[in-house]
């Protein structure tokens, strides 16, 4: 499998702090690569610098070949990495459909003030991505819920989040946390539609706390523990791994095992 993503040697010092210390790993095309660690690793850092929002104090990040760290956070996501479940990137008052159409805008020749004022390209525009939205909406099962106000979602539907990354035609999709505050069926709900889209051509790049999720999700997992990669491999791997295991003793987050 071709590489999508190659992060190399990256490193970002917050003064005397190494919150990431030379980390190096590589995402494939196609699969679904987790990043865990112990609460204070380094992975919450490691997502912003990967999405650009962050520029490291050295090494670099690569998506398909092309350097991307050191960019601003909006070209980074037009050249294809995309990070989803910010709040903001919702527009709360608006209804489910409109908030995905919007997303396209991130990819399209109109502006977005053109959208709003429904003028020249943005009105052919707006029937394509319509017509886009409603499939992604499909596919995500939030078809009965386009014309639900966004702020109305039942609790859980971070679907949302995942319909407005795909609407920006990602080459990686970068998950925050993904899983935060679900119950068990809506994890493993959400667990099945994440699968589909990878099963579907997308790569996804995850960073999660929920053990059971990451471990069904995953087709491989990076270790991060004080800013260092400590390991990596497939979920079965990790599990036995000796510095994984340790690493998790006594931290906050419960044992690596199910
Ligand atoms: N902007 C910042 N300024 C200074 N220190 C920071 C900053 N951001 C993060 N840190 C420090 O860098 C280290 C790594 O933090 P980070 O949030 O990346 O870890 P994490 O693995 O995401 O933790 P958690 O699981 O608790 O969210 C921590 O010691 C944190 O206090």
């Amino acid at each position: 499998m071709a590489e999508m993503l190659e992060v190399s040697g990256i490193t970002k010092r917050f003064g005397g702090l190494v919150a990431v210390n030379n980390v190096s790993f590589s995402v494939r095309e196609k699969e679904i690569l987790s990043v865990i660690g112990p609460n204070g690793a380094g992975k919450s850092t490691l997502f912003k610098l990967i999405s650009s929002f962050l520029r490291p104090t050295s090494g670099e990040v690569r998506l398909k070949g092309e350097r991307i760290s050191g960019l601003a956070p909006h070209i980074a996501a037009r050249k294809g990495v995309v990070r989803t479940f910010q709040e903001t990137t919702i527009f709360k008052n608006m209804s489910v459909r409109d908030n995905v159409i919007i997303a396209h805008h991130l990819r399209s020749k109109a502006s977005l003030v053109g959208f709003f004022l429904g003028t020249g390209t943005a009105t052919t525009d707006e029937a394509a991505f319509g017509q886009s939205a409603d499939e992604i909406l499909k596919l995500l099962g939030l078809a009965q819920l386009a014309d639900e106000t966004a702020r109305n979602l039942p609790h859980g539907h971070c679907a949302l989040g995942i319909a407005i990354g795909l609407a920006t035609d990602p080459s990686i999709l970068l998950l925050d946390e993904p899983f935060a505050g679900m119950n068990h069926e809506e994890t493993m709900r959400m667990v099945a539609m994440v699968r589909r889209l990878r099963d579907l051509g997308l790569t996804i790049l995850l960073v999660e706390h929920d053990m059971p999720a990451v471990m069904k999700i995953s087709d491989r997992i990076v270790v991060l523990n004080f800013g260092q990669k400590i390991a990596e491999g497939t979920p079965s791997e990790i599990q036995a791994n000796d510095k994984v295991i340790e690493a998790y003793l006594g931290s906050e987050d419960e044992a690596i095992g199910l």
